[in-house]
């Protein structure tokens, strides 16, 4: 494959991106030409350069078109194993990419007093103020998840703040995937009734919680509920959650702001006021439809007709969902807010009381880039400092095109799922240094290393 080098230069920006993004060891890219590398710079600068200037147009005319675009072949772009870096938030160590949501990166993390491993949210103040009431539903998330404690809710165990990078990072318990990341991986796009009864039960026992401290989620569905590696629930994403006042009568609410597809009859219709709990156990019920069914209760091509639908409040149960499980989506999903079935009754229902038969393999929680097991990612950062040796000749480093270093992960990933071992670490670097069990390593004051 060639490309126009012009688009070269746009790709290489966002390839880095994305290879930094899939935590591929790869940042630095090199060209086999040296005048290659000058063009580029020369490229670079002249787009860097103030477009305002009056000499701007004038350079970019006189330049020589044909200097800089020009063909590349892509095997001749080759790539330089990047140094992995040990960096340091306060006590914890930066792992790799976990996700990213809509307002920052979530990344691997390990805390170097407890060894636990963590998730850690990177928020970007300047990235916040961008988004509508970005700010505003940080605020409200953060001070949420100070006070709520539950075994169903995703904890937030440190908040740490970078005043000069305008940098706020949301330390919290380590999770291995969503309930909606099971769902796309798996061919049916749903659960066996056993494994969602398992999560349902857990969701309504999260619930429960918040609607003891007053707090309405308003955006439960399954892209915010959380897995750990022992299978717990975790309701997540408390953004646009509102507590009810200390001194309410009732649940009131005024705004919705969750997910079109799961919002309930009484907001797609635009009532002004509603009650909020009412609100989540509709999400709840549409999110129980949806990993039982691989479906969803309402649908519609556009936000309109899609709450034109929700707001009749009519729809259909596939022939494939029997009792108990049919009058319990049916009683959750009731139009009217005051006959919708309230927590008392969703847990006194047949299907809630009794687990479904165990009737086929478990949905299972999908890879992370590759990796069936999840492994922490912090390893061979630690590895690297503290193996590193500091006499190896540093002109001694090697390159690869990208074929080959998509061949090397490939070989990885499949020597480790033949060995089947779990903790047997992948780093190159671990089988030819590893002296002593990186499990005993204490992290604490790390000399040199790149504290943040
Ligand atoms: N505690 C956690 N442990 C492990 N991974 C997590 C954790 N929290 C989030 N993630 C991963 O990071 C990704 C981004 O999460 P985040 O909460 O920022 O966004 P989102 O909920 O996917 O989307 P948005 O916030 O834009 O609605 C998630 O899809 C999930 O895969």
């Amino acid at each position: 494959m060639s490309r126009d080098m012009c688009n070269t230069s746009k790709s290489l920006d966002s390839e880095s991106a994305d290879i930094s993004d899939q935590e591929r060891e790869v940042t630095n890219v090199i060209f086999n030409s040296k005048d290659e590398v000058n063009s580029i710079e020369d490229e670079e600068n002249l787009f860097i350069n103030d477009p305002n200037n009056a000499d701007f147009d004038d350079d970019l005319e006189n330049l020589n078109i044909a200097n800089f675009f020009h063909k590349v072949d892509s095997d001749q772009i080759i790539y330089q194993k990047k140094k992995r870096r040990l960096k340091l938030i306060g006590k914890y160590v930066m792992g790799d990419l976990l996700g990213e949501g809509a307002y920052g990166k979530v990344k691997d993390m390990l805390d170097s007093e407890t060894l636990c491993r963590r998730a850690v949210k990177i928020l970007k103040q300047r990235k916040l103020r961008r988004i509508p009431n970005g700010e505003l539903n940080v605020q409200r998330e953060i001070k949420l998840l100070k006070k709520l404690k539950h075994k169903n809710l995703i904890n937030l165990v440190d908040l740490l703040y970078n005043h000069e990078k305008e940098k706020m990072y949301l330390i919290m318990e380590y999770c291995v995937g969503s309930l909606q990341g099971m769902l796309d991986a798996s061919p049916d796009k749903k659960f066996p009734q056993y494994q969602a009864h398992d999560y349902f039960l857990q969701l309504i026992d999260g619930l429960e919680y918040l609607h003891s401290m007053r707090v309405v989620h308003k955006d439960i569905k399954p892209g915010n509920l959380l897995l750990t590696l022992e299978g717990d629930l975790k309701i997540t994403d408390l953004g646009v959650a509102e507590t009810i006042d200390l001194f309410a009568k009732d649940d009131i609410c005024y705004i919705g702001q969750g997910s079109p597809a799961f919002q309930p009859p009484e907001i797609a219709n635009g009532l002004d006021c509603f009650s909020g709990f009412k609100v989540d156990i509709w999400s709840s019920g549409v999110t129980l439809y949806n990993i039982t069914t691989g479906l969803y209760p309402f649908e519609g091509g556009t936000i309109f007709r899609l709450f034109e639908t929700i707001g009749k409040g009519d729809f259909d149960i596939p022939n494939d969902i029997a009792e108990p499980l049919r009058s319990l989506l049916v009683g959750m999903l009731r139009k009217d807010p005051e006959m919708r079935f309230s927590l008392r009754q969703i847990r006194q229902h047949a299907w809630f009381i009794s687990r479904p038969p165990c009737s086929s393999p478990p949905v299972p929680i999908p890879p992370l880039r590759d990796d069936a097991l999840h492994k922490m990612t912090v390893f061979p950062y630690l590895v690297e400092h503290y193996y590193h040796d500091p006499n190896e000749n540093s002109s001694d480093v090697q390159y690869f095109t990208e074929h080959e270093l998509n061949e090397m992960e490939k070989s990885r990933v499949d020597s480790e799922y033949s060995n089947g071992n779990a903790n047997q670490s992948s780093s190159k670097h671990n089988r030819r240094r590893s002296k002593k069990p990186v499990s005993c390593i204490s992290v604490k004051n790390f000399p040199g290393c790149n504290q943040s």
